[in-house]
C-alpha cells in the first residue's frame, strides 16, 4: 500500500514557515505583509475557498483585506479595484478569484493586476519567468508550487531521470506543473482530451500528476507500481449514501485502487488543496520581502 502524504501537514509546515518570516519582518522594522483577496459574485464554492484564505492570512500575522464585489459588477469597476490595490503599499499580494462572471475578461483582468503582487503567478511576466528557468524571481501558481514541495517530500529535489506525466494542460495547473518538473530534471509528458491510449502513457509516469477536473478517471491499472501520484482535483459529487442531498469531495484519482499500486498518493481533501493556500502565504510573504529590499525567503 502507497504512504499517503499528508499535505495538510506539510501546509501547516509553510504556514509556520511563513508566520515566522512574518515576525522577523516585523523586527525589522519592515511593513507587515498584505493579502488583498477579490471576490467578484456569490459562488458558494468561492466562498469557502476564499473564507479559508482569509483565515490563513490572518493565522500567519498579515494584513488581510478581502474584497467582495457584487455579481454585477463591471470590467472598468474590477479594473479600478485593481488599480488602487496595485498603488496600496500595504498591499503586497493580490488574488482575483477564478472563475469570474462571464461579462468579464479574466485575461484582462489578470494582466492588469502589477506582476510583482501577482501571487497567483498567472501574470505573463511571472508565467514567462517560470517558462525560461527565471525560478528565483518568479512568482510560481500555488497549486503546482504546492505539488512540487509534496513530490519533493518523497523524492527529494533533483527528479534527474524520473518520467512525469501531467494530465491537464491549463495555465493554472497543468503547463505550470510540467515547467516545474522540467525544471527538476523530469522527462515530461504534457496529456490532454486529445491524448491517444492515455492508460498506456499514464503507466510510463515514475511521477503521474492528475489536473483534469474529472472524478476518479484515472484507474489504478493506470499507476506504474512504485509511482508518485499528485491527484489535483477536485470535484463535489452526489453522496446519497451520506443522506439525501449530500456530497463528497473526491479527486481525479480512483484513490483506492490507486493506492494499491502507487509509492506514494496525495489524498482529496487532505492532498494539493491545503498546499495551495499555504503556498500563496508563502508567495506573498515573498513579495512583502522583496517590497523591503530583503533576500526572498525559499521554501
Ligand atoms: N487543489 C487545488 O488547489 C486546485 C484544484 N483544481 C482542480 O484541478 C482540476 C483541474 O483544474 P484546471 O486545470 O483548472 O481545469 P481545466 O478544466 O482548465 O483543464 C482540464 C484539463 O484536463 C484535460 N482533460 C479533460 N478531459 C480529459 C480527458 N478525458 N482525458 C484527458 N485530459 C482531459 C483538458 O484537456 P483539453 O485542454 O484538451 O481540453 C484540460 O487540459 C479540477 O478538478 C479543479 O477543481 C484546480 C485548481 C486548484
Ligand atoms: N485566482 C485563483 N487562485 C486559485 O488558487 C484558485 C482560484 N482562483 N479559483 C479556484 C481554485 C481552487 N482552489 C482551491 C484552493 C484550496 C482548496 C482546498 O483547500 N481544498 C481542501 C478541501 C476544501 C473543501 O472541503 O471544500 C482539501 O483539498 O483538503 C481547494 C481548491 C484555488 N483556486
Amino acid at each position: 500500500m502507497a504512504e499517503v502524504i499528508d499535505g495538510k501537514s506539510v501546509a501547516e509546515d509553510v504556514v509556520q514557515k511563513v508566520k515566522a518570516l512574518t515576525s522577523e519582518l516585523s523586527a525589522k522594522g519592515a511593513t507587515r505583509p498584505g493579502l488583498a483577496v477579490v471576490i467578484v459574485g456569490e459562488d458558494p464554492a468561492s466562498q469557502v475557498y476564499v473564507a479559508s484564505k482569509s483565515r490563513t492570512a490572518k493565522e500567519c500575522g498579515f494584513h488581510s483585506l478581502q474584497h467582495t464585489l457584487p455579481a454585477e459588477t463591471t470590467e472598468a469597476e474590477l479594473l479600478k479595484t485593481i488599480g488602487d490595490l496595485n498603488a496600496d503599499l500595504s498591499v503586497h499580494g493580490i488574488l482575483v478569484q477564478l472563475p469570474l462572471p462571464g461579462h468579464i475578461d479574466a485575461g484582462k483582468v489578470i494582466q492588469t493586476i502589477a506582476p510583482e503582487k501577482d501571487v497567483d503567478g498567472f501574470h505573463f511576466i511571472n508565467v514567462g519567468k517560470l517558462g525560461t528557468g527565471e525560478l528565483e524571481t518568479a512568482f510560481v501558481p500555488c497549486t503546482p508550487a504546492g505539488s512540487m514541495l509534496l513530490i519533493e517530500r518523497v523524492r527529494g529535489k533533483d527528479l534527474s531521470g524520473l518520467n512525469a506525466v501531467v494530465v491537464g494542460r491549463s495555465n493554472i495547473v497543468g503547463k505550470p506543473m510540467a515547467n516545474l518538473l522540467l525544471a527538476a530534471n523530469c522527462t515530461v509528458t504534457v496529456a490532454h482530451s486529445r491524448t491517444k491510449d492515455l492508460p498506456a502513457l499514464a503507466r510510463t509516469a515514475d511521477i503521474l500528476v492528475a489536473a483534469v477536473g474529472r472524478p476518479e478517471m484515472v484507474k489504478g491499472d493506470w499507476v506504474k507500481p512504485g509511482a508518485t501520484v499528485v491527484d489535483v482535483g477536485i470535484n463535489r459529487i452526489p453522496a446519497p449514501e451520506k443522506g439525501e442531498g449530500r456530497s463528497r469531495l473526491v479527486g481525479d484519482v480512483a484513490y483506492a485502487e490507486a493506492a494499491k499500486a502507487a509509492g506514494a498518493i496525495t489524498p482529496v481533501p487532505g492532498g494539493v488543496g491545503p498546499m495551495t493556500i499555504a503556498m500563496l502565504m508563502a508567495n506573498t510573504v515573498a513579495s512583502a520581502y522583496l517590497a523591503a529590499g530583503l533576500k526572498r525567503p525559499s521554501f
